[in-house]
């Protein structure tokens, strides 16, 4: 099953060749074969355009060019590919006299080509109107002098972390916090909410008549959604909590042995962070882990930590908690605490006040959270599920055709940090797998030989490369090592799943690139909310394939803005770097090139993908356990995304480009299975918890504890349980 024409030729202008039926017409499974769709948006107007590269005849001039290689008028020399189990470079027994007939174009350097161009779906125009996005002030003119904290907390904040006034979100939640009220806080992200709930936690635990005694455990207990943000969330306290030495602060996240983690809570810790599936591993198993002096309960991230996949685990902890303390204050807080979340939170929070940092001026917010205080729900001003978007963070959308989507990203983290300085890039994935795929694929094509600095080009280009990878399935030590240091340079690219998406404050992040969408727009604003922090300018791009197009809609309809950048000027960056040039372009100067020649470039690229893919059986067979993971993922969007991307939408052979794989694996269906072909095709509402549970399990694995694998047994027995009614009591 071809993903192309899989020929090896010499690049010619012409890339339709004659005797070589594409395989859309008729090598595909059935359902997979599926057009794409145009994906034209719904609400907004739109207009195809037509992808020039496709079936656009070459210049006139150009033409000429045609008969100084061998192209197909010229005796062109069609060599087979390699895709079937023939060795690489195999020629066609066809052709083959052909070529050692002619001598002179034997010598000629082979180009292999891999029709990007060609059979690809229309790009949509996109045609939306501009919403009016919802927007934040960050900072306030306030110093933290006004809030009456302890002398010492207000200096540490000055000195230690260098800070002098409020941000809008720590203004309106700390004197509630203070008063001692509940409270829910949706504000941007990057906004400070970090230490909206840090400061209140210390300065009260300070001054408390009976000094917390270590002994005494938890008085404070914080649940975030990973370990790198369990870290970063605990080393704040820990500045904070530097003049008040007799208040400890401890972090549970696993990767760390149990044992000593136990030691430490035998020891005792006042406050604690951790993620919840670490928590309920040490309520399970350890008898020193008590809750009896709890005074709060913060939940950040509470959206993604109520939401599927923690909400075994919040059970569990939240029961162990209300066994044995009366009253605390809980505090909930997200950039994307929707009115499902707040209304799942009221059963739990007594007479909270809810603070939503909006366009609005202050002062109608205050009044807006009075009113709040009455009911206990969460009121914004502005619409409920639109989220704030930092002011300074330039949002964009490429749409991109599935094979050209891994020279389109190539391309672009080329032209960010090979000819840019100082630019750290974030690039989303969908799994694991893919990250890990796309991460080596990275280091060993473009940072290696085999895509070689060309003749006069320098070689500190390529070593301005560096690729980073953070995952739920690598070992702790490693994340950690990886987060510090992407945190402390000033330039890189960070391949990632969601793992890297809450609430982690990377320093100087320049560009989010999302390669596969988002499973929600709040993941969607998380994952870009890694950049344009605090104030500071930044830029996303959301990769999307054609049929995908009308995503920028739903997130429209969220109060999300973006503007499109044509993918074509996205290649146009290959002009710049002669290594990937075409040889027939010769010394032609790299940036007067045209159309053609990126394209040229591009395939050279794509080739450079694709022989590293099928340089050996493994690693063709490690291509297609990401395609199929990438498949997977793709099945796992929620029902109301479900009509934007579907698996029947994918073209499986254009989709394996993507992949660095010259042909659509055939086995990858026979794997899926009849029966879950089927699944994928009518999606069954009954099906629906199975499918729920099928996404939990993805996030689970995400977020892990750690100690999935002692506890795999234990799991798969409650598996088959009833899950526990999900309720938050107090
Ligand atoms: N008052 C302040 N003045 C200056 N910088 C601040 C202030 N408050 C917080 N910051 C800094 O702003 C950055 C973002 O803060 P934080 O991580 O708490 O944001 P957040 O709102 O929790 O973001 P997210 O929603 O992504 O979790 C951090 O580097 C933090 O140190």
């Amino acid at each position: 099953m071809a993903a192309d024409e899989g020929l090896l030729l010499n690049i010619s202008e012409d890339w339709n060749l004659p005797g070589f039926p594409h395989p859309e017409h008729k090598k595909f499974p059935r359902s997979f074969r599926v057009k794409e769709r145009r994906g034209i948006p719904k609400e907004g107007k739109s207009t195809k355009r037509k992808f020039q590269g496709a079936s656009e005849g070459p210049p006139p001039k150009r033409k000429n060019e045609i008969s100084l290689l061998p192209g197909k008028k010229t005796n062109v020399k069609e060599v087979e590919r390699t895709g079937k189990g023939k060795p690489e470079g195999l020629i066609s027994p066809k052709k083959h006299s052909a070529v050692q007939t002619n001598e002179r174009q034997a010598e000629r350097p082979f180009i292999k080509t891999s029709s990007l161009f060609k059979n690809n779906p229309e790009i949509p125009e996109i045609h939306r109107a501009m919403v009016k996005q919802v927007q934040e002030k960050v900072f306030t003119s306030d110093s933290f002098h006004e809030l009456g904290l302890h002398p010492h907390l207000i200096s540490t904040i000055n000195t230690v972390l260098k800070m002098s006034s409020m941000t809008s979100v720590q203004k309106q939640s700390i004197p509630s916090l203070l008063e001692g009220r509940d409270a829910l806080v949706r504000s941007q992200t990057g906004s400070g909410k970090t230490l909206a709930y840090c400061i209140p936690v210390v300065q009260s635990l300070q001054a408390m008549k009976l000094r917390v005694q270590r002994s005494d455990g938890p008085y404070a207990l914080v649940l975030v959604p990973t370990r790198e943000l369990a870290l970063q969330s605990f080393d704040t306290v820990q500045k904070l909590l530097k003049p008040f030495t007799w208040i400890v602060p401890g972090v549970l996240m696993g990767g760390e042995k149990r044992k000593s983690e136990k030691a430490r809570l035998r020891k005792g810790i006042n406050i604690l962070i951790s993620t919840p599936g670490r928590l309920v591993d040490h309520i399970k198993s350890t008898k020193n882990i008590h809750f009896s002096r709890i005074q709060w309960l913060i939940i950040d991230e509470a959206d993604r930590i109520l939401d599927l996949g923690f909400e075994k685990d919040i059970t569990v902890i939240l029961n162990a908690i209300n066994s044995e303390c009366e009253k605390r204050q809980n505090v909930l807080l997200s950039a994307t605490l929707t009115e499902g979340v707040a209304r799942l939170a009221d059963i739990s929070l007594h007479n909270p006040v809810s603070i939503s940092v909006s366009d609005e001026t202050c002062d109608q917010h205050i009044k807006g959270c009075k009113a709040a205080r009455g009911d206990g729900h969460l009121q914004t001003s502005a619409e409920p599920d639109s989220f704030a978007v930092p002011e300074k963070l330039q949002q964009h959308v490429t749409l991109v055709p599935s094979k050209l989507k891994l020279v389109t990203l190539a391309a672009f983290i080329l032209g960010k940090c090979e000819f840019e300085t100082n630019q750290k890039l974030i690039v989303f994935f969908s799994s694991c797998e893919l990250v890990e795929f796309y991460y080596h694929l990275f280091l060993q094509t473009l940072l290696s030989s085999s895509v070689a600095p060309a003749s006069g080009q320098s070689p500190s280009a390529s070593s301005r490369l560096k690729f980073l990878r953070l995952h739920g399935n690598m070992e702790q030590e490693e994340r950690t090592a990886v987060f510090q240091e992407f945190s402390q340079s000033k330039s890189g690219i960070l391949l990632c799943t969601d793992v890297a998406a809450r609430g982690l404050d990377l320093p100087q992040v320049t560009w989010i690139v999302q390669y596969n969408a988002p499973s929600s727009p709040a993941e969607y604003i998380h994952r870009i909310g890694r950049t344009a922090r605090i104030g500071c300018h930044g830029s996303s791009l959301l990769i999307l394939a054609p049929s995908e197009a009308e995503y920028v809609n739903s997130l429209a309809s969220h109060k999300i803005n973006v503007s499109e950048i044509k993918m074509e000027d996205i290649l146009s960056i290959l002009a710049m770097d002669d290594r990937f040039k075409g040889r027939r372009w010769g010394n032609k100067k790299s940036r007067s090139v045209g159309p053609q020649e990126i394209r040229e470039r591009a395939t050279v690229l794509q080739t450079a993908f694709e022989d590293y893919v099928h340089a050996s059986a493994e690693k063709v067979s490690w291509a297609k356990k990401a395609l199929q993971s990438f498949i997977r993922a793709y099945a796992t969007y929620p029902k109301d995304l479900k009509h934007i991307f579907h698996v029947r939408s994918l073209h499986l052979g254009h989709v394996a480009k993507s992949f660095g794989l010259r042909d659509a694996p055939q086995n990858l269906s026979a794997s899926l299975g009849s029966k879950k072909k089927s699944k994928l095709k009518r999606p069954n509402p009954h099906k629906k918890t199975q499918s729920k549970h099928c996404l939990a399990e993805i996030l689970r694995s995400e977020y892990s504890s750690g100690m999935e694998a002692v506890d795999a047994k234990v799991k798969k027995q409650n598996k088959h349980r009833k899950p526990r009614n999900h309720t938050l009591q107090n």
